[in-house]
């Protein structure tokens, strides 16, 4: 097809276009999933497990659907009418999803809530799908497009082009990881405020069309190549009759033929079989593969679960656990042309020659050694965890509600307090204790696995209390709160996020999930209030003593007493940086890498195809995911690390065997010369075709027997 072609300083104008198209696209797609499961639980309502299957779910299908936009862009429609056609119908899917998130629509009560759920959940549903087909879809041919703008000889062009791409992706994911979370957590409404999603998610809606409208202006500057046919039915034929054909001559005496595809030879084209065998080369390469997104993908589960058991505060900024995810983003942005610049100039420099597939070795080591650095940071904050009671053990702590210390007797231990802030360990059963002279003697059963607070009353004849206490960190950061009112009246305890309700007097509230920072409490009793403020950590919990002696007026700051349940975080969430630097560097050696690789040695009516397989792998890395965190269920979170990191280095060892034996080409040459020899039909021309080969990424040339050209 014809179009204009224009270059600036050695590029075509016409990738502009595409990268600018990927930037939106990206921001489009990171964006919506950014806000995605909160989205689910807090406005479907669903529960944490379903949430989290649905989102993977989405996730997974996302890398699945690259291989029908690719059979269909190869074999149908073409690149650019099928990057067309899915992203109409890609950013429908974001519209829908923008829709479903109106509460106003089914509101009928006026009351904030949706009435008609079924409506909501059916339209994000739809809309979900539309957006992994669109997503997916348009994946493998974007990229795929982009590198058939360059001529064969513009492989250095090509190779800056596939690491623009990718700074594409991250500027844009990073933005919208930024943004859209800001956008959701606006209050908006036509009858009620609620938190905006429909905001969160029409923003990536728009940049979609924006997508859209971007790659539809370059229009006439693009190089298009037609389809070659349903190209994926004829590969499964072919291999079809191939195997077929192998097994009717299986006996001795028919000749061994060089591989295993050459036996279709009679009914199927040559040129087909060669390039069929260049893609089944790269495809065996690819089986080790997944394990690298097996481990890249943990970053937005396992990592971020870590980091909510660490101390986000970074000076007087403070990082929330998923927020940390931006670091890879932005490390990709500093080492991309880092490393296109300087580190591997200089290793060429060296006089090593750095091939893509020892690029993509040393990325699954960097990858491998990040989890490392994952387990050391977790046996760090192992140390820091409180260690609660075994299923056979219990755990007591006591609370003297008196003005005057007591003494106290457990078994045969004395001690004299206020209030114990360690928790004593027991084997579960009853347990005898003495307090206060004369000694008042009181039998007290403790539960099994349990943790427990006696409250010693003032008048220590009265009734014992014992609490149930918190038995694990409390989630994503937050610090769980009570109160014990010691007091002879009941007082109520506020602050603007929760209220602990009214407290009867000698009685304790449940606990309350607050996040980090400086809290001001807010106690009334009757008419008379004070305020009382301390500052939060992360993933702290604490049990607040009212004394009876307290007075009301305009603070009570130092009356009020605090036992620290479960300490804060103390390991720094800054220590997460060291094994996000060397999983972004591995991606950056791996996948930046086999991008340009994938599209390098794919013959030209398969480059799709071989870019879906590529993505194919991520799927299947996600899918590994779920199932050896399944099948391994390690105590220790830190062994997990490591058995991934183990994992992760035996495959690269197998990968590297295979890189070992792999030889690269020049898929664009070994056509011309398949070409030039159907049109010549020259035998002495043929017997001196020589096949064109690049050997560790230099082009040498040697016999093509391999493709059978001859
Ligand atoms: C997995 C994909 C093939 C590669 C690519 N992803 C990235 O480049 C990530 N670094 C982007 C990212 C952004 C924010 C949080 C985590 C990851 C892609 O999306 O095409």
């Amino acid at each position: 097809t014809s179009f204009i072609f224009k270059e600036v300083c050695g590029y075509p104008l016409s990738i502009f276009f595409i990268v600018v198209n990927e930037f939106c696209e990206r921001f489009s797609y990171y964006g919506m999933r950014a806000v995605l499961v909160l989205y689910f639980k807090y406005f479907l309502r669903w529960d944490d497990d379903l949430a989290t299957s649905i989102y993977h779910t989405f996730v997974a299908l996302c890398y699945l659907t690259p291989i029908l936009g690719a059979i269909v862009a190869d074999s149908w429609l073409g690149k650019f009418k099928t990057i067309i056609y899915l992203s109409i119908v890609y950013a429908i899917g974001q519209v829908a999803m923008a829709v479903s998130a109106i509460h106003d629509i089914t509101d009928t009560d006026r009351d904030g809530t949706p009435d008609n759920m079924t409506f909501h959940v059916v339209l994000s549903m739809v809309g979900l799908f539309l957006i992994a087909l669109g997503t997916g879809g348009i994946k493998p041919c974007v990229a795929a497009f982009g590198g058939d703008q360059f001529s064969d000889h513009q492989d250095r062009q090509r190779r800056t082009f596939f690491s623009v791409f990718y700074l594409c992706i991250n500027g844009g994911s990073l933005l919208s990881t930024i943004i859209t979370p800001i956008l959701r957590a606006q209050d908006c409404g036509i009858h009620s405020q609620q938190k905006c999603y429909s905001l969160a998610f029409g923003v990536p809606a728009a940049l979609m069309l924006v997508a859209l409208v971007v790659f539809i202006v370059g229009s006439g500057m693009y190089y298009k190549a037609e389809p070659q046919g349903n190209i994926m039915l004829d590969v499964c034929k072919c291999i079809g009759f191939a195997i077929k054909n192998r097994y009717r001559h299986r006996s001795n005496q028919y000749p061994k033929r060089q591989h295993w595809m050459d036996w279709a030879e009679e009914k199927y084209d040559k040129l087909l079989i060669a390039q069929i065998k260049m893609v089944l080369k790269v495809l065996f390469l690819y089986i080790p593969l997944p394990m690298f997104w097996t481990l890249f993908d943990q970053k937005g589960s396992r990592w971020t679960l870590q980091a909510t058991t660490m101390n986000g505060y970074f000076g007087s900024l403070v990082i929330q656990p998923d927020q940390m995810q931006t670091v890879n983003p932005i490390l990709i942005l500093t080492l991309v042309p880092i490393m296109d610049s300087v580190i591997y100039p200089l290793i060429n420099k060296c006089g090593l020659n750095f091939t893509p597939l020892k690029r993509m070795t040393v990325g699954m080591l960097l990858a491998a050694i990040a989890f490392v650095c994952a387990a050391l940071v977790q046996i760090e904050i192992d140390k820091t965890l409180p260690t609660f009671p075994s299923t056979s053990q219990s755990q007591l702590k006591l609370l003297n509600m008196g003005s005057e210390t007591v003494t106290i007797k457990i078994f045969n231990d004395f001690f004299v307090l206020q209030a114990s802030n360690e928790y004593f360990t027991f084997e579960a059963g009853q347990i005898n204790i003495s307090v206060g002279h004369p000694e008042v003697r009181n039998t007290i059963s403790l539960a099994k696995g349990q943790r427990q607070t006696l409250l010693i009353p003032l008048t220590i004849t009265d009734e014992w209390l014992m609490t149930d206490d918190i038995t694990s960190k409390p989630q994503e950061g937050n610090n769980a709160i009570r109160f014990v009112n010691g007091m002879k009246t009941a007082v109520n305890v506020s602050i603007p996020a929760a209220n602990f309700g009214l407290i009867e007097p000698f009685s304790y509230s449940n606990y309350s999930l607050i996040k980090n920072g400086k809290v001001t409490f807010t106690l009334w009793s009757g008419s008379q209030s004070c305020e009382y403020s301390t500052d939060f950590g992360f993933g702290s919990s604490y049990t607040f003593f009212i004394p009876s002696t307290l007075v009301f007026g305009p603070n009570c700051q130092e009356s009020i007493t605090a036992a620290e349940d479960i300490k804060p975080n103390s390991v720094h969430m800054a220590l997460q940086i060291p094994q996000y630097f060397f999983i972004t560097a591995g991606e950056v050696m791996f996948s930046v890498t086999g991008l340009e690789f994938s599209y390098s040695q794919a013959p030209s009516n398969m480059k799709a195809v071989l870019q879906a397989g590529w993505l194919f792998t991520v799927a299947i890395g996600n899918f590994i995911v779920l199932i050896v965190a399944e099948l391994a269920k390690l105590p220790k979170q830190w062994a997990e690390y490591v058995l991934f990191a183990s994992l992760l280095v035996a495959v690269c060892f197998i990968f590297s065997i295979m890189a070992y034996f792999y030889t690269y080409i020049d898929p664009a040459e070994i056509e011309a010369q398949f070409k030039k020899n159907v049109n010549e039909d020259d035998e002495d021309n043929k017997h001196k075709l020589q096949k064109t080969e690049r050997s560790n990424g230099k082009i040498n040339v040697t016999k093509l027997s391999y493709y059978n050209m001859a």
